[in-house]
């Protein structure tokens, strides 16, 4: 198993309620991945990366069970042997829409998926969305990994929950939007010291109606530097990360091992 991975961000714009356009575009940003000289180990990309924000009409557009993206991810994943963080997308489902992610491994195969927890009021999401109920794990070459989505990163127990799992890196999918850019990185940080795990987060850029979205995609490492961190450009943004240094800094501050829940935690944490 590798322990030094080559990360690819995709950082696209995504036009709300036009699904063709946004497989078209993410499929240019795919290729535009892996014709480097360097090959990603793993790719990730944005929230709702199939639809965006187009809520009134998400039940119609939204992929029925996943199916397209599916097919498309993980024929992907194992022509090009790359773990794949699908970003995520508006899922049908018959009880309503979730926005999920799938994850592939690097034979194509679904290595987890995740459903939003908390679901974003300022953005009418609990109208039209069904909210997730269970923490989303999955395996990055041999080594434990979490998921959220955006405004699930306002809630540390969530982080700190995968963190206890053994989660070494956390992946977060956004559409994170303008002015809350202090908010975005600050938050991500925290993540990133408070678990000492690497937090890759991918959040899309351009506009949606009157609401433009700031990308500064970023990867930051268990010591909470950040590794890499793109413009509000349109970009695919590359990051080498040595996930041996999750132990070191584990070693270094045994916060996990100093931990006193019985005297702070919500019994089921
Ligand atoms: O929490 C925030 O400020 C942004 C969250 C958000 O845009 C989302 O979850 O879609």
């Amino acid at each position: 198993m590798k322990t030094e991975l080559r990360l690819a961000l995709l950082q696209m714009n995504i036009e709300a309620g036009n699904p063709e356009a946004n497989f078209g575009k993410l499929k240019e940003m795919l290729e535009e991945a892996v014709s480097q000289d360097v090959k990603p180990d793993v790719i990730v990309f944005p929230e709702m990366w199939n639809t965006g924000y187009a809520l009134t009409e998400i039940k119609t557009i939204a992929d029925r069970e996943g199916e397209r993206t599916k097919a498309m991810l993980s024929a992907f994943a194992k022509a090009h042997h790359v773990h794949i963080i699908g970003g995520s997308i508006a899922e049908g489902k018959a009880e309503g829409v979730y926005n999920t992610i799938y994850a592939f491994d690097r034979d194509g195969n679904v290595a987890g998926n995740y459903s939003k927890i908390h679901l974003f009021r300022l953005m009418d999401e609990e109208k039209y969305l069904m909210a997730g109920d269970k923490p989303g794990t999955l395996t990055v070459e041999g080594e434990q990994a979490g998921m959220m989505i955006c405004y699930d990163i306002r809630f540390p127990e969530l982080a700190r929950k995968l963190a206890l799992q053994g989660a070494k890196l956390l992946f977060v999918p956004a559409e994170w939007p303008h002015p809350r850019l202090h908010h975005w990185r600050t938050l991500l940080t925290a993540r990133a010291i408070e678990n000492q795990m690497f937090v890759i987060a991918c959040n899309r850029m351009g506009k949606s109606g009157d609401t433009s979205f700031f990308g500064h995609s970023m990867v930051l490492d268990p010591w909470g530097e950040t590794i890499a961190e793109a413009g509000e450009e349109e970009t695919v943004l590359f990051a080498d990360i040595d996930l041996s240094l999750v132990d070191t800094v584990r070693n270094k501050i045994p916060v996990f091992e100093d931990r006193r829940p019985s005297i702070y935690a919500d019994p089921i944490i």
